[in-house]
């Protein structure tokens, strides 16, 4: 089963944002999602699970044209991601807070609070559960972040730089989980990251975009010896 986008192309106010990209995330693997700032990585992740509309261009999951459908749709099709922040109600509790999103998908609300307490436990912070939004450490609300996203049963998990902000040691944790969550869900993961030890790490295969295109892909190895990527990244190689 494969997560697919054809040449998509995105403009805001008329500057290009992405012009004719093309991947495929197929479910049981890693791919990661690099480039410099302002690369258009989080608008195709937005793209991929239908936040963004195309101006040009087809998403499919599997044969099925997602064109003009809703990002609850998406959702609803086993498409999940993460946000760079993770934006929790400060008047709920972490649980409520899950099972918002569980409700917004017409989930029972009895059904809703059991899976929120799964992912919870799944994620470690399980003893967290009736704390108020906003009263976490940075960590674990990232850990509610992804919580929140497992709870929707993902078939094709999108990550926006999980690893932001995190130290050395959670970072280490977070490569373990990502690759915990891969095999346990069965999900295919796309991973933007600027962390290039954890994608190097996790990822057999990287797409690597820079000014709204894509530069190189490849495995990890094929990657780095890409003179784009080498100037892309490290300002040396033929461009
Ligand atoms: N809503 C928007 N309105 C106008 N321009 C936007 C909007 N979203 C993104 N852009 C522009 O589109 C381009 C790609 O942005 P995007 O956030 O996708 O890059 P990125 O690779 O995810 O960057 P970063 O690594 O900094 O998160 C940038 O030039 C950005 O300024």
């Amino acid at each position: 089963m494969q997560l697919s986008a054809t040449d998509i192309s995105v403009r805001f106010a008329g500057v290009s944002a992405i012009d004719k990209v093309s991947m495929a995330l197929d479910r049981g693997e890693i791919l990661g999602l690099i480039g410099p700032n302002g690369a258009g990585k989080t608008t195709m992740v937005n793209v991929l699970s239908g936040f963004q509309k195309p101006r040009e261009g087809r998403v499919a999951i599997e044969s099925v044209d997602c064109a003009g459908r809703s990002a609850a749709w998406f959702s609803r099709h086993g498409v999940v991601r993460t946000f760079q922040a993770v934006r929790l109600f400060k008047d709920l509790t972490i649980s409520e807070n899950i099972e918002a999103s569980l409700s917004s998908l017409g989930i029972s609300r009895f059904r809703a609070r059991r899976r929120a307490a799964e992912m919870l436990d799944y994620m470690g912070i399980g003893d967290k559960a009736d704390r108020r939004g906003g009263t976490l450490s940075y960590g674990d609300e990232r850990r509610v972040g992804i919580a929140r996203a497992l709870a929707l049963a993902p078939k094709f998990l999108l990550l926006d730089e999980p690893a932001a902000g995190l130290n050395i040691g959670e970072a280490e944790s977070l490569a373990d989980l990502i690759r915990r969550i891969q095999g346990d869900f069965s999900c295919g993961v796309l991973l933007i990251e600027h962390n290039m030890t954890l994608v190097m790490t996790i990822c057999r295969r990287l797409h690597v975009m820079a000014s709204g295109r894509t530069i190189a892909t490849g495995t990890p190895a094929e990657v780095l010896a890409d003179p784009q990527f080498k100037s892309a990244y490290l300002g040396t190689g033929a461009a």
